[in-house]
């Protein structure tokens, strides 16, 4: 207004274009949604509460909406685990497929239990990160790399992921989606910064870990995790999660993260309950972020890595 009376006719026109170009490019910033549910045993419940989620984020804007590793299930004994498990090709994965279309959103499901290769004879399974388009096509899949086989017998906590799963043995590379290049984590992953590093130079612009985590853990370890990720790779970091009780055996830490590439916490699901944050990803912070403090560049893996042997 002040400048509609004071300025010239051009000055105007200029004022009013700066606002519609900014306007445009906030609206041009895509939402992703990262979510946290309960998974139990009862996959029906389970697809049900996700099928809620998705279709709360598409309606609040979200592009791309994030699930959390055993957002199928999570199984009460090794035995339920394995017999509840799919393929790929299973009806599970064929109503999120048909849900993605429907609702013309991209989906990260982390941590799908995936029957293997040879089931009929070993019945073990993948822990499958599955990117899935708006048109409903699986268009990336990442098998779980490094298994959760630890006891911390102060802490009550003990499980041996090898048991019923089979490591993953390669990186899937970054995928191109409408929020930028995501490199696919899940859950413990998370504790191992050269996978993040390798996702990062292979392009990767936004990290995911889809999550489990235990309360002791979770409690001691996961923010700053995920923090020291997104700073380190100077990526977004997506992490949608578990929270709360799953069956009489298990709980989870929740508090689903996102975080940008300077570290900063953008979004937080607490606790308590399931939910969801939508949180903005702009790629010019990534960007800015890399090109402000090189430390890809910086990097001495000369001194580090070839000459050891030297010392
Ligand atoms: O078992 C399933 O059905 C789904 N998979 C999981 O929950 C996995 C393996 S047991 N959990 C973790 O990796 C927790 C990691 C963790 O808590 C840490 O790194 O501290």
């Amino acid at each position: 207004m002040f400048r509609c009376i004071l300025g010239s006719p051009g000055k105007h026109l200029a004022s009013v274009s700066v606002l519609l170009q900014n306007r445009m490019s906030t609206s041009a910033v895509p939402v992703a949604a990262v979510c946290q549910v309960t998974a139990t045993p009862d996959k029906e419940a389970n697809f049900s509460a996700c099928k809620h989620l998705l279709e709360e984020a598409r309606q609040r804007g979200a592009c791309m909406v994030f699930l959390p590793e055993g957002f199928d299930y999570i199984g009460a004994s090794r035995e339920e685990t394995l017999s509840l498990s799919e393929t790929l090709g299973g009806d599970m994965m064929s109503r999120y497929t048909q849900l993605a279309r429907k609702l013309e959103v991209w989906l990260s499901l982390g941590g799908f239990h995936e029957r293997g290769p040879d089931w009929e004879n070993d019945r073990r399974i993948y822990n499958s990160h599955v990117i899935i388009n708006n048109k409903g096509d699986i268009v990336s899949v990442y098998r779980k790399s490094h298994l959760f086989d630890v006891e911390l017998p102060e802490k009550g906590v003990s499980l041996k992921e090898s048991a019923f799963t089979i490591p993953g043995a390669s990186l899937a590379p970054p995928v191109h989606t409408p929020i930028g290049k995501v490199g696919l984590g899940i859950c413990y992953d998370l504790r191992f910064p050269e996978l993040s590093l390798a996702l990062q130079r292979h392009g990767a612009e936004i990290l995911t870990y889809p999550s489990a985590f235990t309360v002791a853990t979770g409690a001691a370890h996961w923010e700053v995790l995920l923090r020291a990720r997104a700073i380190e790779t100077q990526s977004f970091v997506l992490a949608a999660a578990q929270v709360g009780r799953h069956h009489e055996k298990r709980t989870s830490y929740g508090h689903a993260l996102a975080v940008d590439p300077w570290g900063d916490v953008l979004g937080d699901c607490g606790g308590e309950k399931p939910g969801m944050v939508l949180v903005e990803v702009d790629l010019e912070k990534v960007n800015r972020t890399r090109r402000n403090m090189p430390v890809q560049q910086h990097r001495r893996d000369d001194a580090f890595y070839t000459s050891l042997s030297q010392i």
